[in-house]
């Protein structure tokens, strides 16, 4: 039976985003699906902002960050109106199923809309900060730790050369996943993630002994430490200067921001984004529904939307345990 499909990039954007589209086109065209793209997250919804999607759209795409579709976040949807509204304009236009991709945000968007929309809704996690449960990675993810390393590497350089405390603040909206995973890859000396952040005096005392034993070992040294968006109180400012005063040491911060959002997606994003998107599609014709298609240890699994926000991600043991032994607890 020849199906309309939907798909649309919502919340932060993330790089893999056109990768994903590009395979949805594809296995749309394959299975002899009509397929559109409604554009700026679930505002294209309510005003009816869609454009036909071809294969003429995959060209030269899987490279590119950022989303054709543009994404963005939209107050007015998470009302009953605007999910009526867009109920409305799904069915005007004969939708069957929407692909959103997006975050867990994105996910409770799309259960909302469920309530009022009786059309197969499906998930692909696309989001920097790998902060949706029920799969391994999101879209976008790899990409970002490979931005944000690059960046501490060069932090690294001038640090080294004036022997000098830097602070580099990772984006991750309330989850530490990109902070700890850009550390271990960039040997960061200290990491503060909100997983394991206790208060600010408990992690001051533990910086500065670490500090403190490596300046006895090597005299004058370089300290980095990365730190988690929001996770420090009034932030990376008012820790530069704590930590200043009790180091009697000049102490550097850096906010690295939306170059985290962007750039050209790593092979790992792809190859997730183009197995997410296809895998998304073969469901089209199943009783699958209220679903995110996602990745557990290289296996597709299909996780209820609301499973994607009401469960815990805990940051994985290995990663936390070497952590421990090659960062916060060396010295
Ligand atoms: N509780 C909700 N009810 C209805 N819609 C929601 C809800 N939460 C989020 N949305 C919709 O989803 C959009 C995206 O959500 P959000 O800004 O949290 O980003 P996200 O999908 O979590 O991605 P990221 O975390 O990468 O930015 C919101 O702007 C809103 O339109
Ligand atoms: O682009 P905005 O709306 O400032 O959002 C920034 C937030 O979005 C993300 O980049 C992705 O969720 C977060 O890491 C960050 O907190």
């Amino acid at each position: 039976m020849s199906k309309r499909v939907a798909v649309l990039t919502s919340g932060g954007d993330a790089p893999g985003m056109n990768a994903c589209i590009r395979a949805i086109v594809i296995a749309c065209e394959h299975l002899g699906y009509a397929l559109i793209g409604y554009q700026h997250g679930y505002n294209g919804l309510i005003n009816q902002e869609y454009e036909s999607l071809s294969l003429n759209a995959t060209h030269n795409l899987i490279q590119q960050g950022g989303t054709i579709l543009h994404s963005a976040r939209c107050e007015a949807f998470k009302s009953v109106q605007g999910a009526k509204d867009a109920a409305r304009n799904l069915n005007t236009l004969g939708i069957d199923t929407l692909i959103v991709i997006g975050g867990d945000g994105s996910f409770r968007g799309a259960e909302h809309l469920s309530q009022y929309w009786p059309g197969q809704i499906l998930g692909i996690p696309g989001t920097i900060d790998n902060d949706v449960a029920g799969c391994d990675a999101t879209v976008g993810y790899y990409t970002a730790i490979d931005t944000a390393v690059s960046s501490i590497d060069k932090v690294r350089d001038t640090a080294d050369a004036f022997e000098r405390i830097f602070l580099v603040e990772v984006m991750g909206r309330h989850a530490g996943f990109l902070a700890l995973n850009a550390a271990l890859a960039s040997a960061a000396d200290y990491v503060i993630v909100p997983e394991l952040f206790e208060s600010e005096d408990a992690e001051l005392k533990s910086i500065a002994a670490q500090i403190e034993a490596r300046r006895q070992l090597k005299g004058p040294v370089s300290f980095i430490v990365v730190v988690a968006e929001n996770v420090w109180p009034g932030g990376l400012s008012t820790l530069a200067e704590r930590l200043s005063s009790q180091m009697q040491s000049e102490v550097r911060p850096v906010t690295l921001g939306h170059v985290q959002r962007g750039g050209s997606p790593v092979s790992q994003d792809r190859l997730l984004a183009t197995k997410l998107g296809t895998h998304a599609v073969a469901l089209v014709e199943t009783d699958k529904n209220k679903v995110m298609v996602g990745e557990v240890n290289h296996k597709p699994v299909e996780v209820p939307l609301k499973a994607t926000w009401e469960n815990n991600k805990p940051l994985d043991d290995c990663s936390l345990s070497t952590m421990r032994i090659t960062m916060n607890n060396r010295y």
